[in-house]
């Protein structure tokens, strides 16, 4: 069996580097390019990689994805920063490039996944909602992706089933202490020394509370769905958003 050649985007950072290793340990994957700030994207083509992991920068990572999806390269992406804005823009590139894939996931963690969806799953019980993400102190974007796309899937639950806005008296707050407004679900981002990436939803209700909360201890945690994602993601043509549609979770 001839080996998927597998580049990876922002290979020297702390996710990918640890991709690298992940898929120099994976069976019939080859890394063929590792690419950081300053590399040349042709480095992808040259390379002839079939599938691009990028875990880049909010800030890079739509030249990166441009770049693949016209050079006929599948693409893995985790990096956050995806507004549903983006996620068009990519999908006009993948019309553009029939056969292209493009899997978007706001998280690689299996049990980050379950918690997002199992919060969807819940929304539509209870009448209040907040997320809480923590996170590593050098992470550059608040609130995290995984946190947004969590407001996003809870705020869709809340609207099918006809709830209306949480309750909620404040109209003093001049510091933001109710935090940021996601598809209206507060969030709130805590950066703290000595954690990896972590998330709390809330859910509440007269006498009651429910909370979903998943922790990545080591970044080791995501490789499993990142290496699902590799071998995958050349059969699905297209954007998909969300590692979700690609386990069998019914
Ligand atoms: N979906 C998921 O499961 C997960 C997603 N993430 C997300 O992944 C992203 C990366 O996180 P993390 O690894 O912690 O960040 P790091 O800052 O450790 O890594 C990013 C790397 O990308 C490099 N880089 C910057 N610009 C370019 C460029 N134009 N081309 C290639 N490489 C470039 C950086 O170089 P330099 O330092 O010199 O700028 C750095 O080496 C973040 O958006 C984070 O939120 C993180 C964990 C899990
Ligand atoms: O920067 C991180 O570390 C993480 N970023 C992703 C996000 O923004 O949701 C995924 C995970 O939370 C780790």
């Amino acid at each position: 069996m001839t080996a998927l050649r597998v580049a990876v985007t922002g290979a020297k950072g702390r996710m990918g580097a640890e991709v690298c290793r992940a898929v120099e340990a994976a069976d019939g994957l080859e890394l063929v390019a590792q690419v950081d700030q300053g590399d040349s994207l042709d480095a992808l083509a040259d390379a002839g990689a079939q599938v691009v992991v990028d875990f880049t920068h909010p800030g890079v990572v739509m030249d990166n994805l441009e770049y693949a999806v016209t050079h006929g390269i599948h693409a893995v992406v985790g990096t956050s920063g995806f507004s549903p804005d983006r996620v068009d823009t990519v999908r006009g590139w993948t019309d553009a490039n029939p056969g292209v894939g493009v899997l978007i996931a706001p998280n690689f963690g299996i049990g980050a996944v379950l918690m997002m969806q199992f919060a969807a799953k819940a929304a539509r019980y209870y009448e209040s909602a907040e997320i809480v993400e923590l996170h590593h102190p050098n992470k550059v974007d608040a609130p995290s992706g995984t946190a947004r796309r969590t407001a996003e899937l809870v705020a869709e639950a809340r609207a099918a089933a006809g709830l209306g806005a949480m309750p909620d008296a404040t109209t003093d707050d001049p510091d933001g202490a109710r935090g940021a407004t996601v598809d209206g679900i507060p969030v709130h981002a805590v950066r703290l020394r000595g954690l990896v990436a972590h998330q709390e939803v809330l859910l509440g209700d007269a006498g009651e509370m429910l909370t979903i909360r998943h922790d990545s201890f080591q970044r080791t945690s995501f490789m499993p769905g990142v290496i699902l994602g590799v071998r995958r993601v050349g059969s699905v043509p297209g954007v998909t958003l969300g590692l979700e549609h690609y386990l069998d979770l019914d």
